[in-house]
C-alpha cells in the first residue's frame, strides 16, 4: 500500500496539509518542511539537490565533519579518563548539531563561541513544540485550531532563532566578496540577490530552512544512534563482527573516517538495522490533495495520510525474524543479489520517508551515523548497569524514543593517533 502510494499517487500526497498561517520561523508560512507542493517547495528543493546538498558540495566539507568527530572522541576520551558515564543522545546532539551548524553557517556557529550550544537549546525546545503540534494537528477537534493553539510558544522559539540567525545572515552578507568558502547560507544568500532567480526567496525563507535543517538534521540522527548503540550493546555478536570488520579496514592506529564507509558493509548494514527497527519518524503526515482510489478504497480529497513506517518496516510478509536486531539482513553475498535487495528493499525499508517529499539528508545521515556508531565502537568498551540495557519505548508526538535515554561509562579500547 505504501509503494502504490508513493509510487502512483506521489504528487497527490505531496502536501503535508499542515497549514501556517504566520509570520514565525517555527511553524511559519515561510517554512520548507510545512510548505505545500509549490512553486516554493520546487525552487528550494532543487536547490537542495543542486548546490546545498549536492555529493561535491557534501564532498567540500568533509574536513569539517572530521574535525567534530575528534572533538567528540575526545570528550569521550576525557569521560572515560575520569570513570564518568555519559547521555549518548546527548553527546551525539552536540556532535550533529556542530556538524550542521559548522557545514550551514561557515565558523560563525562554534562551540566556543557558545552560539553552538544556543541553537541546541532551541532546536530541543522547537522538537517539543513540534511534537504538540503534530499531536494537536492529529486530533480532529484541535485540528482547525492547530497552530494557533501554541502561540506563544512558537513566538517564544522563533524570536530566538530569528535573533541568531539574522545576525549571522549580516556577518555572512559583509563577507561575501571576499569568501571563498561557499557554506549552505552564502549559498542561500547568492540565491536572495539573484535578481534572474526562478522564485524570489526572501531572508524569512532562508532562517526558516536552517531552523529546519537544525531541527530534521539533529534530533534524528541522535535518535537514531542511540538506538543503534543500544541494539549493539545488547548484542555482543554483533560488537564483535563489528570490531572485526573495523579493526580488518580501519585498523588501531587511525580513527575511523568517512571515507572508510564504502568499505565497511557490515557497519552499514548495522546503521539500516538499527533505522528498520527504530525509525525517528514511524509516522509520516501528507494529505490527498485530490480524491482517488486505492486498492478498492475511495480516498475523498483533503484525507490526512498517516504512513505508519514502524509497522512497514516490521511487517513479517516482508522481513524476517521482523523483530529481532539481525543486521545480516541488509547483506548480500553477490553483487547481482546486491542489486535485487536494494530494488526490494526500496519498497519496504522507509526510514528516510519516500517519493519526491522523501528526506533530501540521507546522504548526510549515513554519515553522520555510521562515523559516529563507527568511531564509538572502534574506541571504546561500553559499560551499563545490569546486564541488557532497557529497550522500552515511549511515544513523543510522532516520534519513538527510548523510555530510558542509554546512560554508559565507556572504557578506553584503542588509542588511535589523531592528526591535530
Ligand atoms: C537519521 C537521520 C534522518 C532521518 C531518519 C530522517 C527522516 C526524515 C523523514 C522520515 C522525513 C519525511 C519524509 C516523508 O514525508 O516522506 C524527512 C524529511 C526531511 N529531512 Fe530528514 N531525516 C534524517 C536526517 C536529515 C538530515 C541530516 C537533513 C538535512 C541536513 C534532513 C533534512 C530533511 C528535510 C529538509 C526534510 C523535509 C523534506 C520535504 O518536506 O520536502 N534530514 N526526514
Amino acid at each position: 500500500m505504501a509503494y502504490e502510494i508513493y509510487r502512483t499517487h506521489d504528487v497527490n500526497v505531496s502536501s503535508r496539509g499542515i497549514i501556517a498561517n504566520n509570520e514565525y520561523l517555527v511553524f511559519g508560512s515561510s517554512g520548507f518542511v510545512t510548505a505545500p507542493y509549490g512553486d516554493y517547495w520546487k525552487f528550494m528543493k532543487k536547490l537542495l539537490a543542486t548546490k546545498l546538498l549536492r555529493p561535491q558540495a557534501i564532498e567540500q566539507s568533509r574536513g569539517v565533519r572530521a574535525e567534530e568527530l575528534e572533538r567528540f572522541y575526545f570528550n569521550i576520551l576525557d569521560k572515560a579518563t575520569k570513570k564518568e558515564s555519559i547521555e549518548i543522545v546527548k553527546e551525539v546532539m552536540k556532535l550533529t548539531n556542530n556538524m550542521i551548524c559548522r557545514m550551514s553557517m561557515g565558523r560563525s556557529c562554534s562551540e566556543e563561541s557558545g552560539e553552538a550550544e544556543r541553537v541546541r537549546k532551541l532546536v530541543v525546545k522547537s522538537m517539543a513544540l513540534t511534537m504538540k503540534i503534530v499531536v494537536a494537528y492529529l486530533i480532529q477537534p484541535l485540528q482547525k485550531l492547530g497552530i494557533s493553539l501554541f502561540k506563544k510558544e512558537i513566538m517564544g522559539v522563533s524570536h530566538g532563532f530569528d535573533e541568531l540567525l539574522e545576525r549571522i545572515l549580516v556577518e555572512h552578507e559583509e563577507k561575501l566578496e571576499e569568501n571563498h568558502d561557499m557554506d549552505m547560507m552564502s549559498l542561500l544568500l547568492e540565491a536572495y540577490r539573484d535578481e534572474k532567480a526562478e522564485y524570489k526567496i526572501t531572508r524569512k525563507h532562508i532562517k526558516s530552512l536552517f531552523v529546519e535543517i537544525f531541527t530534521a538534521g539533529t534530533d534524528s540522527t541522535a535518535t537514531a544512534t542511540q538506538w543503534t548503540m543500544a541494539e549493539i550493546v545488547n548484542n555482543p555478536n554483533v560488537l564483535e563482527r563489528l570490531r572485526e570488520e573495523i579493526d580488518s579496514v580501519v585498523g588501531k592506529a587511525r580513527l575511523i573516517q568517512e571515507t572508510d564507509l564504502p568499505n565497511l558493509p557490515f557497519l552499514q548494514a548495522v546503521v539500516k538495522e538499527g533505522l528498520r527497527l527504530h525509525p525517528p519518524a514511524p509516522l509520516l503526515i501528507r494529505r490527498f490533495e485530490e480524491s482517488c482510489e486505492i486498492k478498492g478504497f475511495y480516498i475523498p480529497k483533503d484525507t490526512t495520510l498517516l504512513v505508519n513506517v514502524n509497522a512497514v518496516m516490521r511487517d513479517p510478509n516482508s522481513w524476517e525474524d521482523p523483530d529481532e536486531f539481525k543486521p545480516e539482513k541488509f547483506l548480500a553475498s553477490s553483487k547481482s543479489e546486491q542489486e535485487d535487495e536494494v530494488r526490494e528493499q526500496a519498497l519496504k525499508f522507509l526510514p528516510f520517508g519516500g517519493g519526491r517529499r522523501g528526506c533530501p539528508g540521507i546522504k548526510l545521515a549515513y554519515i553522520f551515523l555510521g562515523t559516529a556508531i563507527g568511531m564509538m565502537v572502534q574506541c571504546f568498551d561500553w559499560r551499563i548497569k545490569g546486564e541488557k540495557v532497557n529497550m522500552e519505548e515511549t511515544f513523543e508526538g510522532t516520534s519513538l524514543t527510548m523510555a530510558h535515554p542509554l546512560k554508559c561509562i565507556p572504557v578506553v579500547r584503542i588509542n588511535p593517533s589523531i592528526s591535530n
